[in-house]
């Protein structure tokens, strides 16, 4: 069963500016998606308006059957949204915070009691219930965001960039996370991200924004198949790089195993059907070469170079 479904969905600020245009994507149950773009693609935009945050300009948001501009109340009770500005009060406890939470999603009593107490324990935050918001480390207060969007049970969950800002430990821990909610209550995830290694480690589908339009989607194993190359990744010293580019360039696309030949900055990108054992013949060719080569690498496509095919550009991650 479709979980999402988005239908040339566009958000316009003012008379020409629109920071979504027709986006159109789906997820099926159980999946996760990631939305991934650089900073201004309209990730957040396309986030606010199918979680009816923010006005939809034109197209269609359908969560698991119901029409977001139809059904608003039932699509809410469905959802769930955590992002940096979701309000935690600052001043007050873990443990207040995630009560008032509840009680904004119309939950109380013993069962709010007990929801809060379940999370707590699920996000191991149970030890700081009573710490001040402000006095929480970043991973802590991300994982109290991702909590407090799951006290109503929602069956989607949207994560509006849930590991920016952290270490490498706590995103791997916050990843743990992500995927028990996925695997253990078949909970449908969508998120944003500027790393693709989140994507890559998260998600089954991919779906590239830049400039408000969606560039490129599909499940990430596609993806890869679809650039099917091996990638060979040339690298030469700093103080000739540029002629040494430009020369190298000329002398690798006339070589008859080689199907493209890509400038990327200061590196040289080399597809060819299996890398493994046409290196053997682009080290012979680069031997007689004046230049300077500093590294020479072979690695199957990953989603570093499917962004790359896609876009032109290595993602910027911050
Ligand atoms: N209320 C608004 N009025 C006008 N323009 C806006 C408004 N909100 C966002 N924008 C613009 O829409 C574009 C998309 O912004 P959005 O926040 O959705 O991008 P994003 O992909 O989430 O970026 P980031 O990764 O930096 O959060 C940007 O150019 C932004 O400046």
């Amino acid at each position: 069963m479709l979980a999402i479904e988005v239908e040339n969905l566009t958000k316009q600020y003012g008379k020409h500016f629109k920071a979504v245009e027709k986006a159109s994507f789906s997820v099926e149950t159980g999946e996760i998606l990631a939305l991934l773009g650089p900073n201004g693609a309209g990730k957040t935009t396309l986030f606010k308006m199918m979680t009816s945050l923010s006005k939809i300009t034109a197209g269609k948001v359908n969560i698991m059957g119901y029409d977001l501009h139809k059904d608003e109340y039932k699509v809410k009770s469905l959802i769930g949204y955590s992002c940096q500005e979701i309000g935690l009060d600052p001043e007050s406890s873990v443990l207040f915070n995630m009560r008032l939470f509840g009680k904004y999603q119309h939950i109380y009593g013993d069962k709010l009691k007990k929801r809060v107490d379940f999370l707590l324990q699920l996000f191991e935050l149970k030890e700081v219930e009573n710490r001040k918001v402000k006095l929480l480390s970043g991973g802590m207060k991300k994982k109290l965001e991702i909590a407090t969007s799951l006290i109503a049970e929602p069956k989607i969950l949207f994560l509006d960039e849930p590991t920016l800002g952290l270490d490498i430990e706590s995103r791997k821990k916050l990843w743990g996370y992500i995927q028990q909610l996925n695997e253990e209550q078949e909970m449908t995830i969508i998120l944003t991200t500027h790393y693709l290694e989140e994507a890559e480690k998260l998600c089954d589908k991919l779906v590239i924004l830049e400039s408000g339009k969606i560039i490129k989607q599909g499940y990430i194993n596609d993806l890869k198949e679809e650039v099917a190359n091996d990638l060979i990744k040339i690298n030469f010293s700093k103080y000739e790089e540029h002629e040494a580019i430009e020369y190298a360039y000329s002398k690798l696309t006339n070589l008859s195993f080689v199907n493209e030949v890509k400038k990327v900055k200061q590196e040289l990108i080399v597809s060819v059907s299996n890398g493994r054992s046409y290196i053997t013949d682009i080290l012979d060719e680069t031997k007689n070469w004046k230049y300077n080569i500093k590294s020479i690498m072979v690695t199957e496509a990953s989603l570093e170079d499917i962004y790359l095919e896609h876009t032109g550009n290595y993602i910027r991650e911050v």
